[in-house]
C-alpha cells in the first residue's frame, strides 16, 4: 500500500504590511493580524492550508519582536518560528533552515496575506506536483492587455504593449522539496539576485517548476481596498 506524502507549510508572516495601512483600535497593525469576519487574516490562511489532509504542520515565520502572534489561538498543528528576516525570501530561508525537516520532505510556502486560497486549487497543486515529482506554483494566466510604462515621465505614459501570450501572474502556495528550495534560495540570495517568490530562486539555479492554475480569490491582500474584497467572499 502506498503511503500518502506529508506536507509541511511555511507561512512567511514577518512583514509589516506597509502598503495595506491596516489598523486596529486606531493602532497600526501588521496586515496579517487584521480581523476579517472577526478572525485574524493569518488564521484564515492557516485554516485554508490545514483543510488539506496531507498538510501535517504549519510553521509560521514571524519577526523576532512580533507580539501579535501571541494573541492568536492557533491550531495545535502550528509552530511559531521567530525567524523573520529583512525580506520575504530571508524569512522563508531562515524558517526552512530552522526547521528539522528531511531534505526530501515536501514544503509548501504560502503568503500569510493570501487568506482566500480555495481548496480545489490547493489540491490541484499538490496532486500535480506529486504526480510529476516536480516543484510547482499556483499562478493565473494574464487575461488583460499588458502595458509597459515609459520611464522618467512625471505622469505614467505607455511605452508599448507586451505580448501577454505565455505570461502568468505568480501566486502562492509554491511547493518544493526542502533541500531543493533551501539550496536555491541560498544560492540566489548569496548572488544578490532579487527573489520575490520561491520559484524565482528555482529559476535562478536553472531548475524547472510547474505552473498550476490558481484562482482570483487567492488574492494577496496588499492595498487597503483589498480587505473589502476578501471580506466579501471569505
Ligand atoms: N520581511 C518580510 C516581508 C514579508 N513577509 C511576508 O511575506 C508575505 C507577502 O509579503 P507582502 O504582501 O509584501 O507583505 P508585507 O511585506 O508585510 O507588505 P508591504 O510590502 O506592503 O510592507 C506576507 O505574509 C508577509 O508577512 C515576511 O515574512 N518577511
Ligand atoms: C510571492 C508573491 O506573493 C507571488 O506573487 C509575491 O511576489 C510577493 O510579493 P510582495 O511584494 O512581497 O508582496
Amino acid at each position: 500500500m502506498q503511503t500518502m506524502p506529508q506536507i509541511t507549510a511555511i507561512i512567511p508572516a514577518g512583514g509589516v504590511g506597509e502598503r495595506a495601512k491596516a489598523s486596529w483600535n486606531g493602532m497600526a497593525i501588521p496586515k496579517q493580524y487584521r480581523l476579517i469576519k472577526d478572525k485574524a487574516m493569518l488564521l484564515h490562511t492557516v485554516d485554508a492550508l490545514l483543510a488539506h489532509p496531507m498538510m501535517t504542520s504549519v510553521v509560521i515565520g514571524v519577526a523576532d519582536k512580533d507580539d501579535w502572534i501571541e494573541t492568536l489561538s492557533l491550531p495545535p498543528q502550528c509552530i511559531v518560528s521567530r525567524t523573520g528576516g529583512a525580506t520575504r525570501a530571508d524569512t522563508v530561508l531562515n524558517t526552512l533552515i530552522a526547521s528539522d525537516l528531511d531534505d526530501n520532505a515536501w514544503v509548501m510556502v504560502h503568503d500569510g496575506a493570501r487568506p482566500g486560497l480555495p481548496f480545489a486549487n490547493l489540491d490541484a497543486l499538490i496532486q500535480q506536483c506529486i504526480q510529476a515529482d516536480s516543484g510547482g506554483i499556483l499562478a493565473l494566466p494574464v487575461s488583460d492587455t499588458v502595458k509597459r510604462q515609459r520611464s522618467h515621465q512625471t505622469l505614467p505614459v505607455i511605452e508599448r504593449t507586451i505580448d501577454r501570450q505565455g505570461l502568468w501572474l505568480a501566486q502562492t502556495p509554491q511547493l518544493f522539496k526542502k533541500a531543493q528550495l533551501e539550496n536555491a534560495l541560498q544560492q540566489a540570495l548569496q548572488a544578490g539576485f532579487v527573489v520575490t517568490d520561491e520559484a524565482s530562486a528555482i529559476e535562478f539555479v536553472g531548475e524547472s517548476c510547474l505552473l498550476v492554475k490558481g484562482h482570483w480569490k487567492n488574492i494577496k491582500v496588499t492595498w487597503p481596498e483589498d480587505f473589502e474584497l476578501v471580506e466579501y467572499f471569505l
